[in-house]
C-alpha cells in the first residue's frame, strides 16, 4: 500500500538537495567525447561512475557499489545498494542510463555528450544518493541506485539486469527511471508516463509530488513504445513509473546529437531538482516500510 508517512524524515533531506551538485554531476559526465555503450568513453565513464558513488557512500558500511558486467558490450552498468537494517529483501530501485549515442553513428571520436539524455538522470540520483548519505539515512528496504549501460540500443544493459532479478527471483517492490530531466520543454514541471508503466505506482507518484512538491504541475503522456530503461522492469512484471521532462514531442530537441549539452539546457540544473527531489522522497517512502 502506498501510504505516504515520512514527511519527518523526507522534507529536511529535500531542503538539503541543491541543483548545483546536479549540474557538476551532468557537467562531469558531458566531459566524455561520448559514453556510447561500445567506446572507450563508455568504458571509463562508467569506471569514474563507480568511483563517484564510491566517494559519496564513504563512512556507510551498509552501501556498497559494483559494476555489472555485460558478457557482449564493454560498457558496464553501475549499482550502487544501500542494504536495509531490517526488511532488506524487499528493494526499491532508482534507475537512468549512463550511455549516450549519436544519431549520425558513434566511433571513439563522435561527440555525444548525452547532458540531457541522460546524464541529467543520472545527476539526478547521484544527487538522491549524496543527500540520504548527509543526512544519516537508513532505509528499513534495500535501495538501489542503478545507471543503465547500453539504453540507446535497445534498452540492453536494463533488460539483462531485470532478466537476472526476476530470474533470482529479487523482490524489488518498484522502480522509478529518470531519463531526461533538465530540459522543461512544456508547460507542466513533470510528466507522468502511463505506458510500460503501472498505473498504482503512478498515483503514489503523483500524491507524492502534491504532498512534497505542491507548487509543481503534474501532466500525463505517452510515448506509443519502450522509450526508456522502465520497460525492461514493466516486461518482467515488476512495477515501474517514468517521470519525464516535458509531454510527447516537446522533449529536448537536441538529444542523440553533438549539441545535447549542459548549455543547450540552460547552463542550470532547475528542472532535474524537481525529478531527483520526487526521486528522494518515492524512495524514502517505499524504503521506509518494514515486511
Ligand atoms: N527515446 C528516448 C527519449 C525519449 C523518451 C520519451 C519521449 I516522449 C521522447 C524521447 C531515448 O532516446 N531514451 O534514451
Ligand atoms: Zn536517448
Ligand atoms: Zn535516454
Amino acid at each position: 500500500s502506498y501510504v505516504i508517512d515520512q514527511q519527518a524524515v523526507v522534507t529536511p533531506l529535500l531542503n538539503q538537495m541543491q541543483a548545483s551538485n546536479i549540474g557538476q554531476t551532468i557537467t562531469d559526465l558531458s566531459a566524455y567525447v561520448n559514453r556510447y555503450y561500445q567506446t572507450a568513453g563508455g568504458v571509463n565513464s562508467s569506471d569514474w561512475l563507480k568511483q563517484r558513488w564510491t566517494t559519496l557512500a564513504a563512512g556507510r558500511a551498509d552501501i556498497t557499489v559494483e559494476q555489472f558486467t555485460h558478457a557482449s558490450w564493454k560498457q558496464k552498468s553501475v549499482i550502487a545498494t544501500i542494504k536495509g537494517t531490517d526488511n532488506a529483501s524487499e528493494v526499491v530501485v532508482l534507475g537512468a542510463h549512463l550511455d549516450s549515442i549519436n544519431q549520425a553513428g558513434t566511433t571513439e571520436a563522435t561527440r555525444a555528450p548525452g547532458a540531457d539524455d541522460d546524464a541529467s538522470g543520472v545527476a539526478s540520483i547521484t544527487e538522491v544518493l549524496r543527500t540520504m548519505v548527509a543526512g544519516g539515512y537508513k532505509p528499513r528496504r534495500t535501495i538501489k541506485f542503478m545507471a543503465y549501460a547500453a539504453e540507446e540500443v535497445g534498452l540492453r544493459g536494463s533488460q539483462e539486469i531485470a532478466t537476472s532479478y526476476a530470474n533470482a527471483g529479487v523482490n524489488v517492490v518498484g522502480v522509478m527511471q529518470l531519463d531526461m530531466t533538465n530540459y522543461k520543454g512544456s508547460v507542466n514541471d513533470i510528466y507522468i508516463y502511463t505506458d510500460y508503466t503501472d498505473s498504482a505506482q503512478n498515483t503514489f507518484v503523483t500524491n507524492l509530488i502534491q504532498t512534497y512538491l505542491p507548487t509543481l504541475k503534474v501532466g500525463t503522456d505517452k510515448c506509443g513504445y519502450g522509450c526508456s530503461d522502465h520497460a525492461s522492469w514493466t516486461a518482467k512484471g515488476y512495477y515501474a513509473s517514468l517521470p519525464f521532462e516535458a509531454a510527447f514531442n516537446q522533449d529536448n530537441p537536441y538529444i542523440h546529437t553533438a549539441n545535447d549539452t549542459f548549455a543547450n539546457s540552460g547552463n542550470q540544473a532547475d528542472h532535474s531538482l524537481k525529478f531527483a527531489r520526487l526521486a528522494l522522497a518515492y524512495a524514502v517512502e517505499l524504503g521506509s516500510d518494514g515486511a
